[in-house]
């Protein structure tokens, strides 16, 4: 994403770790998404840095880490950001803009941002945003000014007024995430499978549940309102390989936040996705009975229990 705004003609620096540094240091990085859209940008030209020091020039901070590891990232941003520049979050799940709210007090603006495709490392400095859609963040004149910079980019900004239900809505959407984890597949292979997609859509109604006791309204987010999805992700495999698949233009690589994160031996954001319906569950005094089974197997396959076939994945968390 922030290859995409340099390619765009903005001035992006990096911050991240060793191993992407040699990488890029190495190869540059090459854009691509699943359209056969591309762009490179030499090794020369990017700015990568494996130290915070680099966030004293920042007059937007894009934070691109994983919920964990927000209050850290938190901690360095206080240390060795310039006051009153933004940190715009573009993390999945609804607590990590509390958390940098709490760490950074009023000395930083933060922003809510949400990134609702996916976007997979194919090594070689190699980038693929894999899915349709493009990045929302909080209106705010910075934002505005951001989102005419980056123009009509694969890695394009809009705005909104209420990003609060639109990362309610996207966290519907990331109920997925697990389910494509503990299928240890692509997410096309995953979502081709009626058995998993039913497990999802459990998911999501049982979310949907709960925002409404809660009155919390999650807005939309893609082709489809909140109400219909679980429908449509249930739908038979028929309607929904032939029809609801299509259109989403996912492509072959894509694989979700949460199967890479598996893949790689890291702890997941189960906790901040799954495990927000369960916390606002136990605030309402009303059960999430799938949502919770989800989290249990996921923490499973975190300690290293192998992927589940559809049926069998099916049964342990509907029981049917
Ligand atoms: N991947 C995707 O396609 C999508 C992701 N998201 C959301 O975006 C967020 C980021 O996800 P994703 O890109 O997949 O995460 P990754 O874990 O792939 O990337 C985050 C990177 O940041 C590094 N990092 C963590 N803390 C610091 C720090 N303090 N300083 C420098 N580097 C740091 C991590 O290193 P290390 O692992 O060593 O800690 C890691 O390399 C998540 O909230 C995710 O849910 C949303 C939509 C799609
Ligand atoms: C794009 C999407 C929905 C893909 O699962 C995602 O948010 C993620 O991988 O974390």
């Amino acid at each position: 994403m922030g290859g995409c705004w340099q390619a765009a003609g903005l001035p992006v620096t990096f911050i991240g770790r060793p191993s992407f540094a040699s990488d890029i240091g190495g190869y540059g990085l090459t854009l691509s998404d699943y359209s056969g859209w591309e762009a490179s940008i030499s090794p020369v030209n990017v700015d990568y840095r494996c130290g915070p020091e680099g966030l004293a020039g920042a007059d937007i901070i894009a934070l691109c880490v994983k919920s964990g590891a927000t209050a850290d990232a938190a901690k360095q941003i206080a240390q060795h950001g310039r006051e009153g520049s933004i940190v715009l979050s573009l993390q999945n799940g609804i607590s990590n803009v509390d958390v940098l709210e709490h760490e950074l007090g009023s000395r930083f603006r933060v922003v809510r941002g949400m990134v609702p495709y996916n976007v997979a490392y194919l090594g070689e400095g190699r980038f693929h945003k894999g899915v349709a859609g493009e990045i929302y963040s909080e209106d705010a004149a910075e934002m505005r000014e951001l989102a005419k910079g980056i123009g009509p980019s694969p890695g394009a900004l809009k705005l909104s007024s209420d990003m609060l239900s639109l990362a309610w809505g996207k966290l519907l959407i990331n109920l997925n995430n697990a389910v494509s984890a503990l299928s240890g597949r692509t997410l096309l292979e995953e979502l081709r499978e009626r058995d998993y997609r039913r497990v999802f859509a459990a998911s999501m109604s049982e979310g949907l549940r709960l925002l409404e006791k809660a009155r919390i309204k999650p807005a939309k987010v893609g082709a489809v309102g909140p109400r219909l999805l679980p429908w449509v992700i249930g739908a038979p495999d028929w309607l929904f390989n032939n029809v609801f698949l299509k259109k989403w233009k996912i492509d072959a690589k894509a694989r979700s936040s949460m199967s890479d994160d598996l893949a790689s031996g890291r702890r997941t954001e189960i906790d901040y996705i799954n495990g927000e319906l369960v916390r606002l569950a136990d605030r309402l005094g009303a059960s999430a009975p799938v949502n919770r089974k989800i989290v249990q197997l996921i923490r499973k396959a975190e300690s290293g229990a192998p992927p589940l076939p559809p049926a069998q994945l099916r049964r342990e968390i509907l029981g049917r």
